[in-house]
């Protein structure tokens, strides 16, 4: 019996239940799925990314990342939730087909273990991931604040007890350290998809100012395409545009650091809810969420392969 048929897509899930899902999923789709193993997390828990492939070598490649704040649970749901539509739609859907067949797709849906481990066990609301250095008497740096486009900048804090507390130095954190690596290493990743939650938000760079990026208008206008496929899927309405100019100045920041590294199509996003549940979205909007967002990453992959 296939057990990812028995997993449900409509609920939250534990760090072990989403690892043993991930273990039965590629099993499941060996064709065109296989696990990789990028680092480890500072409490030693495998990081693990999902390679979506229909062949070829080194291909042009999307990026996609979820839960790289443990609290924002939805975010999981949803990769995991995405992942299975990858596969279920290779074949049938003309638009993610063609995509498959010319790019790779990598995924990292527990981009914080030791965080979401920690939202499970101790703290619901726990946002950083769960380093401690001697002599420093709170733990956790926020995992959007260490990367090293702008790290230190406005928006990031260097107080270790701040939950924007940006680490001692760039990639400190071997979570974030991980991904830099694998990312540079490949060498041709197109685009990445960092995803947040909440507030109904489709962002581009810069996070550390106001200044608009060299391709703005094509990302404003992509993002205004992607809004809009969502709003057709059930009316919700998320808004969209240049990090610090729709939401706020954050600074080190992994969208930033993508698109300073030739990462040219480099989003994130804040999902559902605007804060009548917040963080504590209840699990009956993870489908509608999921489905809605699907949209949107389609059209960014769909826009990225034919540019
Ligand atoms: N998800 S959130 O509530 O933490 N808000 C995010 C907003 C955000 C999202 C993506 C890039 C820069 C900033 C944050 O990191 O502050
Ligand atoms: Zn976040």
């Amino acid at each position: 019996e296939r057990s990812t048929s028995s997993f449900s897509y409509s609920s939250y899930h534990t760090l072990e239940e989403i690892y043993s899902w991930i273990d039965n999923f590629v099993t499941e789709h060996s064709d065109i799925v296989s696990k990789i193993q990028i680092g480890h997390s500072f409490e030693n828990r495998s990081i693990l990314v999902l390679k979506f492939s229909t062949g070829g070598s080194q291909r042009r490649a999307i990026w996609i990342d979820t839960g790289i704040h443990s609290r924002e649970w939805i975010t999981h749901a949803t990769g995991i939730w995405t992942a299975k539509k990858i596969v279920s739609e290779y074949g049938k859907d003309r638009i993610l087909t063609n995509i498959l067949n010319a790019m790779d797709i990598f995924m990292e849906i527990v981009t914080n273990p030791d965080g979401f481990a920690f939202t499970h066990s101790m703290n619901r609301l726990w946002r950083k991931n769960k380093s401690t250095r001697p002599g420093i008497f709170c733990i956790g740096v926020d995992l959007n604040r260490n990367w090293k486009s702008g790290f230190g900048g406005n928006g990031s804090n260097n107080n270790p007890c701040s939950e924007t507390y940006h680490g001692p130095c760039p990639q400190s954190e071997s979570e974030v350290a991980a991904i830099v690596d694998f990312i540079t290493a490949h060498g041709n990743i197109k685009a990445l998809i960092s995803i947040h939650s909440y507030s109904q938000m489709l962002m581009y760079p810069y996070g550390r100012s106001l200044e608009p990026v060299s391709n703005q208008k094509e990302l404003y206008n992509l993002a205004k395409d992607a809004v809009q496929a969502m709003y057709g899927v059930h009316g919700i309405e998320y808004i969209y545009g240049s990090i610090s100019t729709t939401l706020y100045v954050a600074s080190g920041i992994t969208v930033d650091w993508a698109y300073d590294s030739g990462i040219k199509y480099s989003f994130s996003f804040e999902l559902r809810d605007t804060g009548r549940y917040g963080f504590l979205l209840p699990a009956s909007q993870i489908v509608p969420t999921a489905q809605e967002t699907w949209m949107a990453i389609r059209t960014i992959m769909e826009h990225t392969q034919n540019h």
